[in-house]
């Protein structure tokens, strides 16, 4: 059975038609990142899996529950999901530690002493066994973004969603938080990514996804949609994204006499 499994998505804003037809499933334990320019329909399709976005058309399945189903408990299937956005969301008030145990206290019911144990296991897989007692305004964004990811591993979640977790950070920050992501697909995590980070993408990714214009243009292993795209559109956007732009001077010259 697999993880996620989308079958004919569409998703529109009034006439702007976002997701045209989407098919993608990702088994347990892999790592699928979607890459794709602005616009794509990137995030709407991870708002989709856990119904932060209502699909206009098409079915969901996660771990073989059909969350587009009104009779479906969507909180109950939101616990087995671990979402960690590009803003970390953290609570300025409560410290490291009370944010990584409020909603397992609350939605899972967990004691304090059990709570506290669970979030001090978690702080440790991201390095931020200092930082229990601290508040999120002492951290640097970096931290801030694996206290988020503490928090959602805290839940035990049977699979993770991530939408660009990096893309709030300074450059200097962003290796810290891809280090504790792909510590976790090492431990055989399942995660749907949606990333800029092309080196993340081709080094950790079981498989990668592009998508354009809402809908995935072409998928499978990152050395073959990065080494030997298939599809011009595929070609065109890891041109743009990958090679420094260079302006040849009769470039520029054509455009200052057009
Ligand atoms: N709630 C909304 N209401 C109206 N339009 C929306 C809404 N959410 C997204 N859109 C539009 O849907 C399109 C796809 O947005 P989405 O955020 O999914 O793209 P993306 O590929 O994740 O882009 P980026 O890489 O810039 O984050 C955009 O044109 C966006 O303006």
């Amino acid at each position: 059975m697999s993880t996620i499994e989308i079958t004919g998505l569409h998703k529109s804003f009034g006439k702007l038609e976002v997701l045209r037809g989407i098919d993608l499933r990702v088994e347990p334990g892999e790592v699928v990142c979607v890459i794709g320019p602005s616009g794509s329909g990137k995030s709407t399709l991870l708002r989709c899996v856990n119904l932060l976005e209502e699909p206009t058309s098409g079915s969901i399945r996660v771990a073989g529950v059909e969350v587009t189903d009104p009779d479906t408990d969507i909180d109950a299937v939101r616990r087995g999901i671990g979402m960690v956005f590009q803003q970390f969301n953290l609570f300025g008030h409560l410290t490291v530690r009370e944010n990584v145990t409020i909603a397992q206290r609350r939605v899972l019911k967990r004691g304090r002493a059990e709570a506290d144990r669970v979030a001090a296991e978690n702080l440790s897989r991201v390095g931020l066994t200092d930082k229990a007692a601290s508040y999120p305004a002492q951290l640097s964004g970096g931290q801030q973004q694996r206290v988020a990811i503490a928090r959602a591993l805290a839940m035990d979640p049977k699979l993770m969603l991530f939408d660009e977790p990096t893309s709030a950070l300074d450059p200097e920050l962003v290796g810290e938080v891809l280090a504790v992501m792909r510590g976790l697909a090492a431990e055989g995590m399942t995660m749907l990514v949606v990333t800029h980070e092309m080196a993340f993408a081709r080094e950790v990714a079981s498989r990668v996804v592009f998508m354009d214009a809402g809908a995935i243009v072409e998928q499978g292993p990152p050395a073959e949609v990065f080494g030997k795209p298939r599809e011009a559109r595929t070609r065109e956007f890891l041109h743009r994204v990958l090679e420094p732009t260079h302006v040849s001077e009769t470039e520029i010259g054509a455009h200052l006499t057009d």
